[in-house]
């Protein structure tokens, strides 16, 4: 059987969008507006799909995405997504063949990493992805977390105020705010215009049937947009005619810690609102702890999000600062090729410089722990307690730990 991969062109493009839902599993062929919405914000030479005769039976795209790392740089990122194998042709090497051509691509390109959100954990890891971030949902029973009904919309203290807008101010005001997230918290990722559009309804294919949102804007005493919060409610009345609505925040950005204070106070502060779904959040998110109860908040996700493959360990080590002074030798191994060697790490909270070296190795690791510890979530002496990184030289892992680590954790708001 010949299978043929290649990039798709536009004329293919329709049979390609088809095969993405079948490999997610949605049988009903995409609409002529969606194929042409997507088609119009798609670099094709980046879409690739295996061939079988005239269908498509394995898809695979990426697209140029910016990482926020640690210190509030970026780094050019291959992104990928709508990785799918039909279940007719599944574990013959289809998704190996269209990563390595991808991955191959990518170096050539010059990106520093590879990224993405997967879909199940065993997947990756055999291309050298790690997860390098992790995300926590929680659902509030706003009646158990001792908030004050009585008290005004806040936050009045700080002179701020909230104002709900509609997706056009968001379109507007938006992209400012977000370039504010995105300089402060590392794992944050580039969001383009269309993404705004797409997430305030402008070109979302009628099949989706969207409804707009809330929209609460957090302007700061001096005017400033700094904090957005986007949420929908449902209708729920118990039988005795009381309230139960819950409230599902889509997104919330901020680029204040009063600002983001502020929106969850807000967003647990609706009348008729009595359980609010937090949507996917950084781990160590303020939401539980700013509740005078934080056992009202649930865990009801907690899970890998965001997953990087490092493509030239130079330039992503070079990118970040680190929390301390320390100088490191890593052995890098990729069994892929890509980034493999053994490199003189001279790390400070200024910055760093990463050169290939032989001398020897204070710690050993494959490129996949390396994204996993790359934006500081992960704890370099765990992943040597679990046999996954080798301390060739004693105190190496705790001093590594020490550097890559950050205070609060990296996240990544969207997915893709
Ligand atoms: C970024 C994203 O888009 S995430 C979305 C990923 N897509 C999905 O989850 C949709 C449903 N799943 C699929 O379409 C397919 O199963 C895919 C794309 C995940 C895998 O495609 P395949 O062509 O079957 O993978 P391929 O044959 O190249 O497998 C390579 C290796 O990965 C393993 N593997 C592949 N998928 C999985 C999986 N879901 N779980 C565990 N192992 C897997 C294979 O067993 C094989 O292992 P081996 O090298 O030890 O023999």
């Amino acid at each position: 059987m010949n299978l043929d991969l290649r990039t798709v062109s536009a004329s293919g493009y329709p049979e390609w969008l088809r095969a993405v839902g079948t490999g997610f599993l949605r049988s009903a062929a995409p609409a002529e507006d969606e194929i042409a919405g997507r088609l119009a914000h798609t670099d094709l030479s980046r879409v690739r799909g295996v061939f079988d005769g005239a269908r498509c039976v394995a898809t695979f795209r990426s697209f140029a995405q910016e990482l926020t790392v640690v210190g509030g740089a970026t780094v050019r990122a291959d992104a990928i997504s709508a990785v799918t194998v039909t279940p007719t042709h599944r574990r013959r090497g289809l998704l190996g063949r269209m990563m390595a051509a991808d991955l191959a691509a990518a170096k050539e390109r010059g990106d520093v990493v590879a990224s993405l959100i997967s879909a199940e954990y065993p997947i990756y890891g055999r291309y050298g992805f790690g997860p390098a971030t992790w995300t926590t949902e929680w659902e509030i029973d706003v009646t158990r977390a001792a908030l004050d009904p009585r008290r005004p919309v806040p936050p009045a203290a700080d002179g701020g105020r909230i104002d709900l807008v509609d997706g056009a101010e968001v379109r507007k005001l938006g992209p400012a705010l977000h370039d504010r997230l995105a300089a402060r918290v590392p794992g944050v990722i580039s969001r383009d215009r269309r993404w705004w559009e797409l997430n305030t309804g402008v070109g979302v294919p009628a099949s989706d049937g969207w409804t707009d949102p809330f929209y609460a804007l957090y302007r700061s005493a001096d005017g400033e947009v700094d904090g957005l919060a986007v949420y929908r409610a449902d209708d729920n009345w118990g039988d005795a005619k009381q309230p139960l609505n819950k409230a599902t925040v889509k997104h919330l950005i901020a680029a204040s810690p009063a600002a983001e204070r502020a929106l969850w106070e807000f967003v647990c502060s609706i009348d008729w609102i009595t359980t609010v779904r937090s949507g996917y959040r950084a781990p160590d998110d303020l939401l539980p702890l700013l509740l005078p109860d934080p056992r009202a908040a649930r865990i009801v996700t907690q899970a890998d999000w965001l997953w990087l493959r490092i493509l030239d360990v130079p330039r992503a080590l070079e990118a970040r600062t680190y929390a301390t002074e320390a100088t490191l030798v890593l052995d890098v191994q990729d069994t892929a090729g890509l980034t493999a060697g053994r490199f003189r790490l001279d790390a400070s909270p200024a910055g760093a410089s990463c050169v290939p070296t032989t001398e020897s190795a204070d710690l050993t690791l494959d490129v996949r722990e390396l994204g996993t510890t790359y934006l500081g979530d992960e704890s370099v002496l765990r992943l040597r307690d679990l046999g996954r990184i080798e301390e060739n030289r004693a105190g190496a892992a705790a001093t590594a730990d020490a550097a890559f680590r950050t205070g609060r954790r990296a996240w990544c708001p969207d997915t893709f």
